[in-house]
């Protein structure tokens, strides 16, 4: 394994020839600018054959511009690309693919309508593999879906119809149909459940054992300990590190992300802020044929309910029906002592629930309309008087939470299409922290976003609850639940099978009761905070 070495860029692009006939990939120098942004100013990353390098970085650092390049999607401004020693041009996607290079992006590039078979061989010319025919293609197919450990995908299975873990499997069939050599996976446990985590990692292993090399990204770092190899870390468009190893401490890891450091994670569970004589949310008897029966809990002022569960178990469901924007078949939502009319997300607003959902893209944001209008949409009415907006103090206390949140550029002016991943997300959750609901309910707040950041909307969310609101947050992060909340309800095919105060939970508690129903306690979480990100 190549030493480590630590910022100096130049020092990092200085190998011999025959170093350079042994890598697989040298980017070097790579430059990228978009309107108004130097997305990537100069960075280098160098992978060998058979290892999982991770990329780690804030949101908005640059990784994804950076693998965009490496799939031919974006031409860089600068820099050069080597590939086993020789400078190769990666024109379009297909040339990436063809030399060897396939990337698993954050939001799957799978085309909907069309067949799992024609998905991975769209484009490409079947012949390539020795066959000619649809059926050939199907049979490959077929025999890739046994390989990746799901038989029951059916090749002529419209893509569109499989959920998120079954289409990312198409994309890593697509990859191994074209003998990848390199793989980049952007996020890809973001959507998955543990078992199917499992499943991925399992694949991982066995193509690095071949000799494939892996690009991961990832702002999991429990995952990064778990498969990496080598770690280089990205701030501001530039490589600050690289070569560490996976098993670096998270403090020096999120120092060099963002300059900064991070003491804990997870702000100390005060419980003298839940206030157990004010319940401000009772959800009874809560059903919708298929997707979850007889829901019950109560929240009180201060307090943050958490609930666990595979994904799939109904939890998006029960917060969508919470806040009216479905119908339930039985069941009452009680907001402050009023029961709420049922399926009306009207009646849930004025009651003042806020729902900060996990599908940004489709559910949440404007993407063409500027960051403040986004962040202040739920609360237009307060910034608004005789008809008009105060455009002022919507900047303004829009600025002020994003500077908090660390989204960048927190310019309220930029259109929030033109954020990375993670920025969004903060953005979702920017617009509940600035509207003042009585009852907040936040599905997957920290998908894709970055470790700092995290702990920051940790904070956030802790003091909105000691300032006497009602959360009740949804995630498939245990550590992030059992940090998080005061009590934890495990959710299973659409049950409440357990509801427990946060501290009686262990992690493999909480998984054994999400996966067989049974409810085990432990004296206390014996979580490292440290590993807890
Ligand atoms: N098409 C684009 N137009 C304008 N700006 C862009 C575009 N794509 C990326 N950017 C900007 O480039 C910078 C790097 O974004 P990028 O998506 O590469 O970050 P990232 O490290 O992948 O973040 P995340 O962890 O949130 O996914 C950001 O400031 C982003 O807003």
């Amino acid at each position: 394994m190549r030493a480590i070495s630590l910022v100096n860029q130049a020092a990092a692009c200085e190998v011999s020839h025959q170093e350079e006939a042994d890598l697989l990939l040298a980017m070097t120098g790579i430059g990228k600018s978009f309107p108004g942004v130097r997305a990537l100013d100069g960075v280098d990353l160098v992978v060998e054959p058979g290892e999982v390098h991770c990329l780690l970085g804030q949101n908005g650092a640059g990784k994804s511009t950076l693998i965009k390049v490496l799939a031919g999607a974006h031409q860089p401004d600068e820099g050069e690309i080597r590939w086993q020693g020789e400078p190769v041009r990666l024109s379009s996607p297909v040339a990436a693919l063809r030399l060897g290079v396939a990337t698993m992006y954050q939001e799957l590039d799978l085309v909907p309508g069309v067949s799992v078979a024609e998905n991975i061989f769209l484009g490409h010319e079947p012949a390539r593999f020795g066959f000619a025919r649809k059926a050939a293609a199907r049979t490959a197919t077929a025999a890739l879906m046994r390989r990746l450990g799901h038989p029951e995908i059916h090749p002529d299975r419209e893509v569109g119809t499989l959920s998120a873990a079954g289409q990312q499997l198409v994309s890593m069939a697509r990859a191994l149909a074209h003998d990848a050599r390199l793989i980049v996976m952007d996020e890809p446990t973001a959507a998955l459940a543990s078992d199917e985590v499992d499943n991925l990692f399992r694949i991982v292993a066995e193509l690095t054992a071949d000799g494939v090399a892996i690009v991961y990204i990832s702002h999991r770092l429990e995952e990064i300990r778990r498969i990496g190899s080598r770690v280089t870390v990205i701030k501001d468009g530039r490589t600050v590190a690289t070569g560490l190893p996976a098993d670096t401490p998270t403090a020096e890891l999120v120092d060099l992300m963002s300059g900064r450091k991070v003491e804990t994670v997870f702000p100390h569970r005060d419980e003298t802020t839940v206030d157990p004589t004010t319940e401000v949310l009772r959800v009874e008897g809560l059903s919708r044929r298929g997707e979850f029966a007889d829901v019950g809990f109560t929240v009180h002022a201060g307090e943050i309910v958490g609930i666990a569960g595979l994904v799939g178990a109904g939890r998006s469901e029960i917060l969508e029906t919470i806040a009216g924007a479905r119908r339930p078949d039985k069941g009452t939502v009680t907001v402050d002592g009023k029961r709420l009319r049922p399926g009306s997300v009207g009646a849930a607003v004025r009651a003042g629930v806020g729902l900060a959902p996990e599908e940004r893209k489709s559910q949440a944001l404007l993407l063409d309309l500027p960051l403040a209008h986004n962040v202040t949409l739920a609360s237009l009415p307060a910034y608004s008087t005789a008809g008009y907006l105060d455009r002022a103090r919507e900047h303004r206390d829009a600025k002020a939470t994003l500077e908090r949140l660390e989204l960048r550029p927190a310019d309220p002016r930029r259109l929030v299409g033109t954020f990375s991943g993670g920025n969004q997300q903060k953005a979702v959750v920017a617009r509940w922290l600035v509207h003042g609901c009585r009852v907040l309910l936040l599905d997957e707040p920290t998908r894709g976003v970055d470790v700092g950041a995290r702990a920051e909307l940790y904070r956030l969310i802790r003091e909105l609850a000691a300032s006497g609101v009602a959360v009740v947050l949804v995630s498939s992060e245990v550590p992030e639940v059992l940090g998080l909340a005061d009590r934890v309800l495990v959710l299973r095919e659409g049950h409440v099978v357990a509801d427990r105060p946060a501290d009686d939970l262990t992690e493999a508690a909480v998984l054994d009761c999400v996966m067989e129903g049974h409810v085990m306690t432990g004296s206390a979480h014996a979580l490292d905070p440290e590993e807890a990100i």
